[in-house]
């Protein structure tokens, strides 16, 4: 991939998308973090433009992670090799990646997708990749509730699924930003959506995560996932990269308060040594 290469169009976020559900949401501020707007204007972004953020995408085998990465409904018409979605299930052996370049704010921002194979025997190869993340998502399947049970740390550890405890172990837990995704949203009807989503937010909310449910066959909200997952990461690389340099003016203190949940505690917990 190159680098320099004008970031398409149709990448470029010059607001931030919303969330889902505010009930989990991992902030549901309309705007971009005010330091984050002022730092991207004054173009003091630090290197988060030449870094590449990777995001690691887990959960049971066969809820539908390789989809999601692959759906067309984000990716058309620039990936012109994966423009159909495969009814046929391939397990993925290990890990798999992708690369996607988005703009924010006028910040050229590269993703780097992990995509890991839910089958136990591969896990060993797929949990030497967890290191780095910044983000998690953690898939489960809407229509089969012992996929979302075991998104469940403790729950995984007892029921030998252990790759979120491995991944979490791997990262920051302080700073990974954490995405629930239900998948398969067309198979269900809207009755049983309704139940499974009651329990998912409340799975999400106890691991601070923000929810998501989509259809990587119709394509429902999975654009606007992505979307939101590069524009959060975004914000917390450059909260981070602001804390880091001590750039924070004095009085410019970020603001928490229990409602702000969470990214913006996120960036405040990365203490810089300099401020007040
Ligand atoms: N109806 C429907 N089927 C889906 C959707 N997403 C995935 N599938 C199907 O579910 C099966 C598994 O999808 P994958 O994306 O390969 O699942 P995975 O999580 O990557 O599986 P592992 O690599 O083994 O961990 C395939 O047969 C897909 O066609 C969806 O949104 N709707
Ligand atoms: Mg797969």
């Amino acid at each position: 991939m190159n680098l320099l290469a004008p970031v398409r169009r149709d990448r470029v976020l010059a607001e931030l998308p919303q969330c889902l559900r505010k009930e989990a949401a991992l902030h549901v501020h309309k705007d971009f973090h005010p330091r984050v707007t002022g730092a991207c204007q004054e173009h003091r972004t630090g290197t988060v433009g030449f870094k590449i953020s990777k995001v690691i995408v887990v959960g049971d085998l066969s809820v539908g992670k390789t989809c999601l990465i692959n759906s067309q409904s984000i990716w058309y018409p620039f990936r012109f090799c994966k423009d159909t979605f495969d009814k046929n299930y391939k397990a993925t052996i290990g890990v798999d990646f992708e690369m996607e370049r988005f703009e924010v704010l006028g910040v050229p921002f590269s993703l780097q997708l992990w995509d890991t194979a839910g089958q136990e025997r591969f896990k060993c190869i797929a949990s030497t990749y967890y290191r780095g993340a910044q983000a998690i998502i953690i898939v489960f399947n809407l229509n089969d509730v012992a996929s979302l049970e075991h998104t469940n740390p403790l729950m995984s550890t007892v029921c030998g699924r252990q790759w979120l405890a491995d991944a979490l172990k791997e990262n920051d837990p302080s700073s990974v930003l954490l995405f629930l995704v239900g998948s398969k949203k067309d198979l269900s009807t809207p009755a049983q959506y309704v139940l499974m989503e009651k329990d998912a937010l409340r799975v999400a909310q106890e691991m601070k995560a923000e929810y998501w449910a989509v259809s990587s066959l119709t394509g429902e909200n999975v654009r606007e996932f992505f979307f939101r997952v590069a524009a959060l990461t975004f914000e917390a690389n450059v909260l981070a990269e602001l804390e880091k340099s001590g750039v924070r003016r004095i009085g410019d203190v970020v603001r928490i308060n229990s409602d702000d949940n969470n990214l913006y505690q996120t960036a405040s917990k990365k203490k810089s040594t300099c401020c007040p």
